[in-house]
């Protein structure tokens, strides 16, 4: 029996490890030419400088908590150096340039016993079972009205900047956090996958009906025209690329896995890396909060020669600026060019007019690329576990993983790891001893029957 693994990021590289462990024939189609990991990705910054940056996932959370994250392990064995993240250590600075710190840090505490509250709240309504409603709502009941840019700053900084969404699209019970050589012949690389036929008779006509035993095998059509056959393919395109139109499937996805992938959100979260030929700013905190007049805009700096990086970026000066939701958008729309000028005035706003000009500017693209179409999912308001079911369920020979399919971290590479896993070790089982039940819901019916209206019924 064979198996193809569409993708090599976190997820497909685990669910192919545990298919491989277990004795079985496994193939993995990567798009990339030259890389794994897929949304774990470095590049040389700044250009020629020997130092790299990581353009998507570089934080390993949770570390505090008493639950191992799967990413610790490997990040030991393999002795990578990372450091931890001091998120307090941050200065405040106004849109006309410094700021009163004590200010700021009484600011600061008022929000995080607001977030404290809205904790408390959630814990409350989760054993409740109570029905989702969104973060901005449980902020307000805590009693957090934001008034200026101040407020503004310490509300994006400390949660768009992690979820790439504001408080009013998202929910406010968001499920568990943690705490808060791969061998080689069997990965092929540089094969963009165009079509999965996955459900084909015998006779060649849609078996979306016939026991998979009377299907005839998978069949997978890359770009460069190679195609690959399998007993099952298992696909860990990103949510982003489900939901767009780079690959079909043939047939048609049934209506119900059409739904749920267009269901759940994408979201965009932008890390734009910039260089000066000298350090200009004052500040040797490790972040800078700035208090954008437009909400998001340029409100986050990270420092890469304060503490904990000093030592790696010696001699360089960079600058690691992250947006979100739609100022991410439109930087991805706009010229590298006036995405540099645009950080430099903000930075002028904060440091006076003696900024130099930026050496290199580093904007990745994350949105548009067609190998992702996004950065990470998150699960909208009002979602239900029915439509996750339905997300995450096989069809016949073809299996779904991902982070998107995990239903504790998505959103994250331990959840792409775990989910993975969980993915590769169900194909086994389906293979050697009868396949797990998935349950799906053809139809999700509406629990509360009160949104049929008819004209007038409103009231
Ligand atoms: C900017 C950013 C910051 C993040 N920060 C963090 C963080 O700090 N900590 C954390 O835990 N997580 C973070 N994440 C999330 C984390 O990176 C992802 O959840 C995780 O890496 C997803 O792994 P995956 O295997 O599900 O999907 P992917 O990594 O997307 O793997 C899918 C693979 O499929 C390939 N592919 C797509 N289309 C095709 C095709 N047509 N043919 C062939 N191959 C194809 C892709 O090239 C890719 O390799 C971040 C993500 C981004 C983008």
């Amino acid at each position: 029996t064979s198996v193809i693994v569409l993708g090599a990021g976190a997820s497909g590289i685990f669910a192919a490890k545990q298919l491989k462990a277990a004795g079985i024939d496994v193939t993995i189609l990567e798009a990339r030419p030259d890389a794994i990991g897929g949304r774990m990705h470095k590049v040389e910054f700044p250009p020629k400088s020997g130092r790299f940056v990581e353009l998507g996932a570089n934080w390993i959370e949770g570390l505090g908590s008493n639950i191992t994250n799967p990413v610790l392990p490997l990040v030991q064995k393999w002795g990578v150096n990372f450091k931890p993240t001091d998120f307090t250590n941050t200065t405040y600075r106004s849109a006309s340039g410094s700021f009163d710190q004590s200010v700021f840090q009484d600011r600061l505490a008022a929000f995080s016993a607001i977030t404290e509250m809205t904790s408390e709240l959630s814990d409350k309504r989760m054993a409740a079972d109570a029905l989702d409603i969104s973060l901005r709502a449980g902020y307000r009941m805590a009693g957090w009205y934001p008034k200026d840019e101040i407020d503004y700053a310490i509300e994006w900084n400390t949660f768009d900047y992690e979820q790439a969404e504001t408080p009013d699209d998202f929910i406010m019970d968001k499920p568990a956090e943690f705490g808060c050589g791969y061998g080689s012949n069997c990965l092929k690389l540089n094969k963009t996958v165009s079509e999965i036929r996955w459900a084909v008779g015998n006779d060649g006509v849609s078996a979306l009906d016939l026991p998979v035993s009377r299907q005839s095998p998978v069949k997978v059509t890359c770009k460069d025209g190679s195609v690959y056959t399998a007993d099952y393919v298992i696909s860990s395109f990103s949510l982003g690329v489900l939901q767009n139109v780079d690959v079909k499937f043939a047939p048609t996805l049934p209506d119900w896995k059409i739904q749920s992938i267009h269901s759940f959100h994408m979201a965009a979260y932008t890390k734009i890396f910039i260089s000066f030929p000298s350090k200009f700013w004052t500040d040797n905190t490790e972040f800078i909060w700035y208090g954008a007049t437009r909400r998001g805009e340029f409100t986050n700096w990270q420092v890469f020669d304060a503490a904990p990086y000093k030592e790696y970026f010696k001699g360089e000066h960079v600058l690691l600026c992250t947006v979100t939701d739609q100022v991410a958008f439109r930087i991805e729309r706009q010229s590298d060019e006036q995405t540099k000028a645009e950080l430099v005035q903000v930075l002028k706003n904060m440091y006076g007019p003696k900024v130099p000009n930026a050496s290199a500017i580093l904007v990745p693209r994350w949105n548009s690329d067609p190998l992702f179409r996004g950065s990470f999912t998150n699960w909208p308001i009002g979602m239900i576990k029915e439509e996750f079911d339905n997300l995450v369920a096989p069809i016949n020979r073809l299996w779904f993983t991902g982070e998107h399919t995990s239903l504790e971290y998505f959103g994250y590479v331990h959840g792409a790891i775990l989910a993975g896993t969980k993915t590769g070790d169900d194909v086994v089982k389906c293979i050697k001893n009868g396949c797990p039940k998935y349950p799906y819901h053809p139809v999700i019916h509406n629990a509360h029957g009160t949104t049929k209206f008819g004209k007038g019924e409103r009231q």
